[in-house]
């Protein structure tokens, strides 16, 4: 099976259109005011319209308050919460019937792999993105963690691979670590927030030959 891909911090029309003729299998949308990539519900509503049913939409939000995970639901039509330094139990509380949570692994060393077995019960896949520095994002960093921790990892649920892919390395990211689904922000964009269209192209035409 090939390797599915989700292009995340998605803002503008044009940018979300080239993900999905490119194949991306999901779109991200970050709600999270810190990020340059923050959407506000007009406009994950009115991009949320043009996301084929095929094409699955993405939350990603960092422990994020119930109102607003239930704002964004209702104008993003959400398929899947991301959830960043959020704890399981909390996940466990704010989760939606019907919407997949996705628990984020920050990884650096051997030891934070063992956090996934906390999300067994809650979450549907597992995200490994790479451990960011204090009092910067959680994510969307451009910062990419020592795949080899993951080569020969037995996972015991579904996961993704994030942190610091890009065209030139995403084969062999996926080589060392088997990823199934990877997870690209900054590694699409000519500066922070403004995502390239071809760049999107080229990645997503890179990960359909894996
Ligand atoms: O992208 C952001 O600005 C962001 C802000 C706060 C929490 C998470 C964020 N992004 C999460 C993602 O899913 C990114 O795709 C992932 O961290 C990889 O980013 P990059 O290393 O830039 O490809």
């Amino acid at each position: 099976m090939s390797v599915q891909t989700k292009i995340c911090g998605l803002s503008t029309p044009r940018t979300l259109d080239a993900a999905i003729a490119g194949g991306a299998s999901h779109v991200g949308f970050v709600f999270y005011p810190s990020s340059p990539r923050n959407v506000t519900f007009e406009r994950v509503a009115e991009l949320a319209a043009s996301v084929p049913a095929h094409v699955k939409r993405v939350g990603v939000f960092v422990d994020p308050c119930n109102l607003l995970v239930e704002q964004a639901v209702a104008a993003g039509h959400l398929d899947v919460l991301q959830l960043h330094n959020t704890t399981p139990a909390r996940a466990a509380a704010i989760a939606t019937k019907g919407l997949e949570i996705w628990g984020v692994v920050a990884v650096r060393t051997r030891a934070d792999l063992d956090q996934a077995r906390r999300w067994r019960d809650v979450a549907a896949r597992i995200l490994y993105d790479a451990k960011t520095p204090e009092n910067t994002l959680p994510g969307g960093m451009g910062l990419r963690f020592d795949w080899t921790l993951l080569e020969g990892f037995s996972h015991d649920m579904p996961w993704a691979l994030s942190g610091g892919l890009d065209v030139e390395n995403v084969a062999e990211s996926v080589r060392v670590t088997g990823a199934p689904l990877v997870d690209i922000s900054s590694g699409v964009e000519s500066a922070p927030g403004v995502k390239d269209m071809d760049k999107i192209a080229a990645f997503l035409k890179a990960t359909s030959n894996l």
